[in-house]
């Protein structure tokens, strides 16, 4: 059970007073969730009424980080409770950052109501980059859901390619340091999401929690068993090109060095056998991002393997993480961050690995 998971929200408990309070108090519930913790903390100091309402805010924001868009909750456990949550906004997929929302509502009554149980129902859900938050509106986003009577194809769609029939092509773990590649159905297909060939597509099935620890910050955590080869997430964020990328390292960089700062900007290269990058994707999730942007490195490698994902008809591929062994429920999800380290000074690394490096690794972006 969570913390204040049995107890009337200080919001619900705000509403039955609150009855005659003017109709912008009335609407505070529906304006505080789009406020940052900043925002929040100013306005609390207000008035009991808004204090009591962000109270609310906040421990529903605690309860879940994607609200409400993946198939479970994925809470912050934070035992000292300084850092009640992380405040980040939440996309499942990776988009460009002109489709990035500028806010987003977190920690509202409705949350649960409007948004329903997770993305694969009336949820608002991203897509490939250029095509943002389809189903908002308009129910199921499948937009080619097979009739499932035709016999064609698995999981009831009558999509005829070549993924399809095999029902899911699998990973191919190509070691550590290496990425494994792995091809899903995708807009080029006649399926829809219940393909089973579209796995990582659906978002995070396993449960998760993200849990605050004092040398690391946050980390991401498996909430039940996992076992080897499970789907666990994407790594969801802002696509940037190279050039915005070294400028976001750079300002990152800075404010890391003050310290309480946690930079997520990943660069992905694809390799051609002869050990040329051909193909380089900066996916930054500092700002707009899933639960991914939470796993923590370790100098062993950790317990997740990274797998680029293509989906059939989409130019740009995913980064997905998928456990490399048998998952323990309690255990950090951690990976490899990479071996290179340019700089003299970089991050001290608390992995705790037999073979920690001491260091993070770090790269010029
Ligand atoms: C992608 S974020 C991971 C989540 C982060 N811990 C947070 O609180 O948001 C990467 C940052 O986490 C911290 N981190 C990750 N792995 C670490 C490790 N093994 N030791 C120390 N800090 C680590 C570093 O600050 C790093 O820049």
């Amino acid at each position: 059970m969570l913390p204040g998971q049995q107890q009337e929200p200080p919001a619900a408990a705000a509403n039955k007073s609150n009855r005659k309070d003017p109709p912008l108090i009335q609407c505070a519930d529906l304006i505080l969730p789009w406020l940052t913790p900043r925002e929040l903390a100013n306005i609390s100091s207000t008035c009991e009424t808004l204090s009591q309402i962000s109270k609310s805010i906040t421990l529903r924001r605690t309860l879940d980080a994607s609200r409400f868009l993946e198939d479970h909750p994925i809470p912050f456990l934070n035992p000292n409770n300084q850092h009640p949550y992380a405040y980040f906004l939440y996309t499942p997929s990776q988009l460009l950052p002109s489709q990035s929302p500028l806010r987003q509502p977190w920690g509202s009554q409705l949350d649960r109501d409007s948004l329903g149980r997770h993305r694969g129902s009336s949820a608002c859900k991203l897509n490939e980059p250029g095509e943002v938050l389809r189903g908002c509106d308009s129910g199921p986003a499948t937009p080619h859901r097979g009739t499932g009577d035709s016999g064609k194809g698995v999981g009831g769609c009558d999509c005829d390619c070549e993924g399809c029939e095999e029902g899911g092509t699998g990973w191919e773990f190509l070691g550590v340091e290496e990425m494994g590649i792995m091809t899903e159905c995708g807009p080029g297909c006649g399926c829809g999401l219940e393909c089973s060939n579209r796995l990582s597509q659906r978002g995070v099935s396993v449960k998760l929690n993200i849990v605050r620890d004092g040398k690391k910050g946050w980390g991401l955590f498996a909430d039940q068993m996992i076992c080897q080869g499970q789907f666990i997430c994407e790594y969801a964020g802002e696509l940037l090109t190279s050039e915005e990328a070294r400028k976001q390292q750079q300002i990152y960089d800075e404010l890391a060095s003050g310290g309480q700062f946690s930079s997520a900007l990943l660069v992905v290269r694809e390799h051609l056998p002869s050990g040329k990058a051909c193909l380089r994707i900066n996916i930054d999730a500092t700002k707009t991002g899933n639960v991914a942007r939470f796993i923590n490195h370790s100098c062993d490698g950790g317990n997740l393997a990274t797998v680029l994902v293509r989906h059939t008809g989409s130019l740009l591929p995913h980064l997905c993480f998928f456990a490399s062994r048998n998952i323990k429920e309690g255990e950090e999800l951690t990976f490899s961050y990479g071996d290179i380290r340019v700089r003299s000074k970089g991050l001290q690394c608390f992995c705790g690995s037999s073979c920690c490096f001491g260091t993070l690794p770090s790269e010029n972006t």
